[in-house]
């Protein structure tokens, strides 16, 4: 496990649960907080008070729980969102507004004076209520970079902690998306924390540039769930900070296997199996030539130690296997072959590959090899 030097914010139980179609109940909302304070996620963002006494039943079940991590709320920069907040049992509130012109003028009817002195307002009037305040800029991405500037001075003089840069609509690239933090970076120091939507597929890029260019603070949910594509996987980005960059976040990775599956079935929404880190096939090999080199040595085609990951590498047989595969195969059923000989099964693997698409059995290959060999016996 690597020290934390950036917050992950993880807001499966917000942002997550806003998938179309998904629920948590209340235990396995219960369940997942506590899976991901046991993993060592900082912080996470449990539900949106205003939406009734329900929400704030569970998220103050959760806060009872007195688990490591810091919490967080939802809300609408408004007086029921904040009075429904102050009322859950936690004390530290992401209080939204929209930031672009677009949402100011067509969703609230207001104009960018309005939002200045809205923040003004609330984050003065929640931190009177005892809780520390995250400025939630909605729609940042498509905001005037210049009035956000002013928003992000205005946040930072009425006493904010945080400033959350949301791409709303998943908009951005890792340049652009670099570009817009160095530039609030170094206009301010309150904290600075990414929320990336998956869009156009770069949710985990983005909020990884964003920690390049100095956001202390990322959001993330597992599996990537959320709004429409969903935003930045936990999985993905925790381990590319720590692979790639040597980026500390306190979260022991080994416990992606466990959580993802526990979110999939309480969201009941399948983990694909190619997904990143997490899918049933990303350490599935096949091919003859990548099983004979990690035969050889796992580091020939191994980006990434899947024991790192609470993963193994699995090495199958198919129609693209090689003869080193296939010995290996045996071998591990007890039965050594010849090349000559695994060169005969390879051909009898492949035919059974292109026949039923699916991986042979031990017992499938046992079959194989009494077939192939008539007069030979398999010890069981
Ligand atoms: C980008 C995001 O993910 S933002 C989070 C979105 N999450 C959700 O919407 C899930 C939970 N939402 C809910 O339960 C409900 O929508 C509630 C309880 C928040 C509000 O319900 P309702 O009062 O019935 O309002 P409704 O959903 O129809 O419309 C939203 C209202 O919030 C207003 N609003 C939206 N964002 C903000 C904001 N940041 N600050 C103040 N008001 C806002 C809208 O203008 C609209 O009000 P209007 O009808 O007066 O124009
Ligand atoms: O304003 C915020 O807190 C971010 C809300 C959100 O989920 C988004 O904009 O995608």
């Amino acid at each position: 496990m690597t020290q934390p030097s950036v917050v992950v914010n993880d807001t499966t139980l917000r942002d997550g649960e806003q998938t179309a179609g998904v629920t948590f109940s209340a235990e396995e909302r219960i369940a997942i907080a506590r899976a991901l304070a046991a993993a060592g996620v900082a912080e996470m963002e449990v539900g949106i008070p205003v939406m009734g006494p329900e929400e704030c039943e569970n998220i103050l079940a959760i806060a009872s729980l007195g688990l490591p991590s810091r919490l967080m709320v939802w809300g609408r920069m408004c007086e029921p969102d904040l009075t429904a907040a102050a009322s859950c049992g936690v004390h530290f509130v992401n209080l939204s507004i929209p930031v672009s012109d677009i949402q100011i003028r067509h969703k609230l009817g207001r104009d960018r004076e309005w939002v200045l002195d809205t923040i003004s307002h609330f984050v003065k009037h929640a931190q009177d209520m005892g809780m520390d305040v995250s400025v939630g800029g909605e729609d940042a991405s498509r905001a005037d970079p210049d009035f956000l500037l002013r928003v992000v001075d205005t946040a930072q003089a009425a006493g904010a902690q945080r400033f959350r840069f949301a791409d709303t609509l998943g908009l951005l690239d890792p340049f652009i998306t670099y570009n817009r933090i160095r530039q609030l970076r170094e206009a301010t120091d309150l904290e600075l924390e990414m929320h990336a939507h998956n869009d156009l597929g770069m949710a985990t890029a983005n909020t990884l540039a964003a920690v390049l260019a100095g956001a202390g603070h990322i959001n993330t949910t597992v599996n990537g769930l959320g709004e429409r594509a969903g935003n930045a996987a936990l999985e993905e980005t925790v381990t590319a900070m720590h692979h790639l960059y040597n980026i500390g976040t306190g979260i022991d990775s080994c416990h992606f296997p466990e959580i993802s599956r526990l979110v999939s079935i309480a969201s009941g929404r399948p983990i694909p199996v190619n997904k990143s880190i997490v899918g049933d096939a990303v350490f599935t090999h096949e091919s003859g030539i990548h099983v004979d080199g990690l035969l050889k040595n796992p580091l020939n085609y191994q980006g990434l130690a899947p024991e790192t990951v609470g993963r193994s590498h699995k090495l199958v047989l198919g129609k693209h296997s090689g003869t080193s595969a296939v010995m290996h195969a045996y071998a591990t059923i007890g039965i050594t072959l010849t090349e000559f000989e695994a060169k005969d099964l390879l051909a009898r693997i492949r035919e059974h590959a292109v026949v039923t698409k699916r991986i042979p059995s031990a017992a499938d290959l046992e079959r194989f090899y009494l077939e192939a060999m008539p007069c030979a016996s398999v010890q069981s």
